[in-house]
């Protein structure tokens, strides 16, 4: 019982790079830890440990996305990196990858391409207010070309209402970074300093009342019950009333921990376990979400905006029309649903469309809450509820 304490002493933000394949968002990332660890505030991870990262279950979808964490003398970073168009185009419109700001990263060689300019559009729609640029392989740019490259990328910016005149354009090399080149070991520093700088701190709803969504529960033979999983909001502390919603129980909490660590107060944000008293292992699922006592109310229908995902995204073939079933994976749950497309009535892969939904079950939803489509186990769609009721 004499486990050491979590102690907060930096603010935490969620943070990932975007841009078009090849364009070195895995090189950067890797050269990012590299001149941290160099500095004593991080771990190296080298570049084949971020593009290999293991298939992670977030948010009930499988989804290929790496996390590296690192510390700047004013913050702490999760930091994403992922390795397709597709787990673009999934993460950030399902709001797994959660970021509260973004590195994009264009080549100094190529300039815009067609997923520089599709990963800004999906910043923009998902909710990402902070964009810094990095302008990589500069080692290899020539200098004029840069110069256009970095125009370009403003006029881009601006035209998804980035303010691109105002938004910090870096040039870096991942690459000669990795190398230990000096001039280029400073090119991150710089990138670095701009994001800290630029990307603000994020609301976190720490005032809010209390919300986890369970990802996994398991049982601590002796103690009881722990459910785990991300605060979406508020905080919790040892001794609080909670409710248990799904499981249709209430509890109260006996534990929180952080990383095997105890904490006083875990907030929003927070990655915690939670031990609940007198909760028997098999009343509480995934998908069941903790919340203080008679703050949500459940409802099965909305209206959402839903992308469909084309075949090269791994979507469907064919066309989906209005009786469509599929399942709709909202925060960590998982419960079937049917689609009506109104006047529309038919989407085909890769549209973007109005829908209604009635759930085969009530769960909590709010507007701006993203989930998943997913049907036969694979991803089909992506969307964001816009109207409750
Ligand atoms: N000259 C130069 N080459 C670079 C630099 N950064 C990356 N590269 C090269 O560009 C290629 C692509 O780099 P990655 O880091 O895999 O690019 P990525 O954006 O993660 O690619 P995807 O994950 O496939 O979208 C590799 O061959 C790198 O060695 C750089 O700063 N300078
Ligand atoms: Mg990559």
């Amino acid at each position: 019982m004499s486990k050491t304490a979590y102690v907060r002493t930096k603010p935490h933000l969620n943070i990932g790079t975007m841009g078009h394949v090849d364009h070195g968002k895995t090189t950067l990332t890797a050269a990012i830890t590299k001149v941290l660890a160099e500095r004593g505030s991080g771990t190296y991870v080298p570049f084949d440990r971020i593009d290999r990262a293991p298939e992670e279950a977030a948010r009930g979808i499988t989804i290929n996305i790496a996390h590296v964490e690192y510390e700047t003398d004013t913050r702490h970073y999760a930091h994403v990196d992922m390795p397709g168009h597709a787990d673009y185009i999934k993460n950030m419109v399902t709001g797994a990858a959660q970021l509260d700001g973004a590195i994009l990263v264009v080549s100094a060689l190529d300039g815009i391409m067609p997923q520089t300019a599709e990963h800004v559009l999906l910043a923009r729609q998902v909710g990402v207010d902070h964009i810094v640029v990095a302008v990589n392989k500069a080692d290899a740019g020539d200098e004029e070309l840069t110069d256009l490259v970095e125009l370009e990328v403003r006029e881009l910016l601006s035209a998804h209402g980035y303010g691109g005149d105002t938004v910090p354009v870096v040039r870096v090399s991942g690459l000669r970074a990795l190398e230990g080149d000096p001039r280029w070991t400073e090119s991150i520093g710089a990138l670095l300093d701009a994001v800290d700088t630029y990307v603000p701190l994020p609301e976190r709803y720490i005032d809010a009342p209390f919300l986890l969504p369970v990802e996994n529960v398991l049982t601590i033979t002796g103690r009881g019950t722990v459910v785990t999983g991300a605060v979406e909001r508020g905080t919790v502390r040892v001794g609080d009333r909670v409710e248990v919603l799904g499981a249709g129980l209430e509890s109260v909490v006996t534990g929180v921990e952080t990383f095997g660590k105890p904490m006083d107060e875990a907030q929003a944000g927070d990655n915690v376990a939670l031990l609940l008293r007198g909760v028997a292992r098999d009343a509480v699922r995934r998908g069941h979400l903790v919340a203080a006592p008679g703050s949500l109310a459940p409802s099965s229908r909305f209206t959402a905006q839903v992308y469909v995902l084309s075949a090269a995204e791994g979507g469907r073939t064919t066309p989906v029309t209005t009786g469509y079933r599929p399942q709709f994976y909202i925060r960590t749950a998982d419960v079937v649903g049917d689609i009506d497309l109104g006047e529309a009535a038919v989407a085909r892969p890769g549209d973007t469309v109005t829908v209604t939904v009635e759930l085969g079950r009530e769960v909590p939803l709010e507007p701006g809450l993203g989930f998943a489509i997913r049907e036969g186990g694979r991803t089909v769609g992506a969307g964001t509820v816009t109207r409750v009721g």
